[in-house]
């Protein structure tokens, strides 16, 4: 066996060198290196040292066997083999080709050897172990490192785009404060051109202003010059003695500045400077020239009256400005209008005022009107004569006042020619010892209303007829108010003194109460008591009226055209359009040319109240005519004209006028069409006209009608009373846009007829709560509807986050409520709002949502608003239209 060395011996063994030579060293073999050899015998000495140690002594060793090996050599063996039942010898030829001994380790050595192999495995299994591990925390380090320098690595490119992100936000920023800025830069640019223009326009314009004032300065220098020598040369051919005189005076006028003979100062020449030097006969230079045209000290301000309609360069040349100013004031005022644009009256009164003007609401003045002045224009007051006075009866209903005005006509109207019939045509005139009276024998309020309505005052003196038994009751009281509303005075008749239970004293007590004081109370109005059907105190009646007449001192002119008042009229089958007219001022006579509203017509016959034809009727004098193209209205004025064809055009013109005024009172009457009021008024006005059967029920009416109002309506009832509906309650209605309420009762033949003509709402009730209720729903559905906001949600902004692409992104969490996209938003900043818009975007993760829910988050981009910051608050809203109620 040759040597092997410790290194390699110690790999056989499975043993470390070091150990193995601590093991050598111990078994005295002298080994000092790894790589010194070692023989077979320092091999065996060291078994046996080794055997030793583990302590096994050298008897047990069996000595070694040797076996022997030939080149080649045969042998024969014989083996014996038993079966059941048979037993048979075998020859077994062995041939051996060669032989060598070896020597081999005894069973105990295997053994030994056996077990330290085992060890050595074992340690070996124990190292690869160890070595494994250690490659696997290895290999898990390299990993971890690994995965360590990924995620650094990650976090770098995330820190990256993050900074990319906000780079790009902030170019985008930049980008947009850059546009903005140039925006800006280009409007102030556009703005200083502008300016620029308007400078050199100015400029330009004052250049040929000052042009054109040097040229007729100029001018006016050379007529100047011109007049001068032309004087000069009269006077030197006229006067040659005496220039000096003239040389003086012409100083002296020099010396006064350039005054005119008339004192007033010489049109563009300065005081103190003579631009012609007469001496020298040429024009001198002024040394301070002063022109005509200054620039005004102070703002001019214009009162301009403004009609129904102008157009906006009308408006402009009223106010001697540009119409581009008045298109700039309007643009300010949001309205785009162009030049020729008619403006409304409220809207031009607006502007005027805007630029500093005083705006005055131009009185129309129609065709009737202009013949009217020229016709007044005629008239000369001087001549004015004293007239009769007119008198209208008033009173509370069954207090006698038709009764008081028969007794009157029966007995006083005289019929001066045999056979003439007292005819009822509506007012009739009483000759008394102490003048004439005329009476309007329409008695109550409806003419005196209608009158008044139309604008047409013909009442002088109003008799308020109180029936003694029962004082002053509602109509009484209405009386008062119409006489007080017209400014007429007031005498009272206290009718039905004959009855027994009549009280004077009471009448007189109760109308003191609403300030009708009797003269001998001390107050102003004449008491008479009288009896419509005896008779008494009709004429002391009278007396009182020629009284208070006198003291009125009413005077008209007798010789002139004749104007007055339609009282009545109607269409007669034989006669055609019939009016009873009164007369104010001149005369009216048969063949005249009259004007009546939107009639007109030559008078064909002119008849008095007997039924006789009279030539003539002078003022305060009624009379029927004849000859009109319709029937005028009561309370229309009439007019004579001298001209046909300006009668017709003004009819005309009245005819239209009266068809859009009755279309407004028909609109503005109409329960469903108030809801055009209330853009115009702060607060609704319902007036409404009720009657019913008996007065218990009037007053709940009233009383609960006008408890509607709330701070939206104004439910006002305007009359009420007792009694069937009559045309006198429909005329207050349709001149106060009422609603007629009937309450058990029904409107008479005359008022359903007005009704209809004048298309008045009228409503008939029986029980009290449904025309409560029906007024309440009828006045709720005019109040409509209103817009009412409802916050629907609210999201709590908790991050921002800037994108290049969706911009500003407020990531909230809904706090309460819902969040919809498409529902308008405020971001409030400490509960205050600061900003209001809509979404841009609504998003969840990253998918466009339509509503996000409370507890959620989301994120949220707000259209055009990029301010939103942290803390802030998004408060999504909705508006509902809601019915408006009377609660
Ligand atoms: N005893 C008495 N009765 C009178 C007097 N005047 C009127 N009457 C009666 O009172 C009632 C009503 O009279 P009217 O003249 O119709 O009363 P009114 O005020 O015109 O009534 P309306 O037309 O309904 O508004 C009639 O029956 C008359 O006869 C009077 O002086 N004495």
């Amino acid at each position: 066996m040759s040597d092997v060395t410790v290194k390699q011996l110690a790999g056989v063994l499975g043993i470390t060198a070091d150990k193995l030579m601590e093991q050598l060293e111990s078994a005295g073999i002298p080994a000092t290196s790894e790589d010194e050899a070692i023989s077979n015998e320092s091999k065996v000495k060291l078994l046996e040292f080794l055997r030793g140690s583990h302590g096994k002594d050298k008897k047990n060793l069996s000595p070694r066997k040797k076996v022997v090996l030939k080149r080649k050599s045969k042998e024969v063996l014989r083996v014996s083999s038993s079966g059941p039942g048979v037993s048979k010898t075998k020859n077994i030829n062995i041939e051996v080709k060669k032989k060598k001994v070896a020597v081999g380790p005894s069973q105990t050595e295997m053994a030994e050897i056996e077990k330290e192999r085992l060890e050595a495995q074992r340690a070996l299994d124990d190292r690869k172990l160890q070595l494994e591990a250690e490659e696997q925390a290895k290999r898990d380090a390299e990993e971890k490192i690994k995965s360590l320098e990924q995620a650094g690595k990650q976090k770098e490119a995330e820190q990256k785009a993050k900074e990319e992100q906000e780079r790009l936000a902030l170019e985008a920023e930049q980008e947009e404060i850059r546009k903005q800025e140039e925006a800006q830069q280009n409007l102030v640019d556009e703005q200083a051109k502008l300016e620029q223009a308007k400078a050199e326009s100015v400029n330009k314009e004052e250049a040929k202003k000052k042009r054109h004032e040097d040229l007729v300065n100029q001018q006016v220098q050379k007529a100047i010059a011109e007049r001068a020598n032309r004087k000069k040369k009269e006077q030197t051919q006229s006067q040659p003695a005496a220039p000096a005189a003239g040389k003086g005076k012409a100083n002296e006028a020099g010396n006064k500045g350039n005054n005119t003979r008339y004192g007033r100062k010489q049109l563009h020449v300065q005081a103190g400077h003579q631009r012609f030097d007469r001496k020298a006969r040429k024009h001198v230079a002024p040394s301070n020239a002063e022109h005509g045209f200054q620039l005004p000290a102070a703002p001019v301000v214009k009162t301009v009256a403004i009609p129904e309609n102008i157009t906006v360069s009308d408006l402009a040349k009223e106010l001697s400005i540009k119409a581009a100013d008045i298109i700039k004031v309007l643009m300010k005022m949001g309205m785009m209008v162009t030049i020729n644009q008619p403006l409304d009256q409220d809207t031009a009164m607006l502007v005027v005022e805007e630029l500093g003007h005083i705006a005055e609401e131009a009185v129309e003045q129609t065709k009737a009107d202009i013949l009217k002045e020229e016709s007044v224009s005629s008239i000369d007051e001087e001549n004015a004569e004293t007239r009769p006075p007119v008198v209208t009866v008033m009173g509370h209903v069954d207090h006698g006042k038709t009764s008081l005005l028969d007794y009157i006509r029966k007995t006083k109207v005289t019929d001066k020619e045999a056979g003439g019939i007292t005819q009822h045509i509506g007012a009739y005139h009483v000759e008394t010892e102490k003048g004439v009276i005329s009476f309007i024998d329409t008695p109550g309020h409806a003419a005196f209303t209608a009158m008044r309505a139309r604008g047409a005052q013909v009442t002088d003196i109003v008799i308020l007829v109180v029936a003694a038994n029962d004082s002053v009751m509602p109509q009484t009281k209405e009386g008062i108010a119409h006489a007080k509303a017209a400014g007429v005075p007031l005498i009272v008749a206290v009718n039905k003194v004959d009855l027994q239970d009549a009280n004077v004293d009471k009448v007189k007590q109760d109308l003191a109460a609403h300030e009708v004081v009797p003269e001998d109370w001390g107050g102003e109005v004449q008491f008479i008591e009288v009896s419509a059907l005896t008779g008494q105190g009709v004429d002391a009646l009278l007396d009182a009226i020629s009284l208070q007449a006198e003291v009125m001192e009413l005077k008209a002119v007798k010789d002139s055209d004749a104007s007055g008042i339609v009282v009545e009229s109607s269409l007669d089958k034989g006669r055609g359009p019939v009016a009873t007219v009164l007369v104010k001022s001149g005369t009216l006579k048969k063949g005249d040319m009259i004007l009546c509203g939107e009639q007109f017509g030559r008078i064909r016959s002119l008849i008095d109240e007997n039924g006789n034809e009279i030539a003539a009727a002078g003022p305060s004098i009624p009379a029927v005519v004849l000859g009109l193209s319709g029937v005028p209205i009561a309370g229309d004025e009439f007019l004579v004209v001298k001209n046909k064809k300006h009668a017709r055009e003004a009819a005309q013109e009245h005819r239209e006028r009266e068809r859009e005024t009755r279309l407004k009172r028909k609109q503005a009457a109409k329960l469903e069409n108030l809801m055009s009021q209330m853009g115009k008024e702060a607060k609704l006005e319902v007036n409404l006209l009720v009657k019913a059967d008996v007065q218990g029920s009037v007053e709940a009416l009233r009383e609960s009608l006008e408890s509607i109002s709330n701070d939206d309506v104004n439910v006002n009832v305007i009359s009420s009373g007792v009694g069937g509906i009559t045309n006198a309650d429909a005329q207050l209605a349709a001149a106060s846009s009422a609603i007629i309420i009937g309450f058990n009762v029904r409107a008479d033949k005359a008022a359903r007829e007005f009704i209809k003509e004048s298309d008045l709402d009228l409503h008939y009730f029986s029980i009290i709560y449904e025309a409560i209720d029906q007024v309440k729903r009828s006045v709720t559905g005019i109040l409509g509807t209103e817009i009412k906001e409802e916050i629907i949600g609210n999201a709590d902004v908790r991050d921002v986050f800037r994108s290049s692409k969706f911009g500003t992104i407020a990531g909230c969490l809904v706090s309460d409520g819902v969040v919809r996209k498409d529902n308008p938003i405020r971001v409030l900043r400490d509960n205050v709002v600061i900003f209001e818009g809509e979404l841009e975007s609504l998003r969840r993760h990253k998918d466009d949502v339509k509503e996000v829910k409370s507890g959620t988050e989301c994120g949220i981009g707000v259209k055009q608003y990029n301010d939103v910051q942290p803390g802030d608050q998004i408060e999504c809203y909705e508006r509902i239209e809601v019915q408006r109620t009377l609660d």
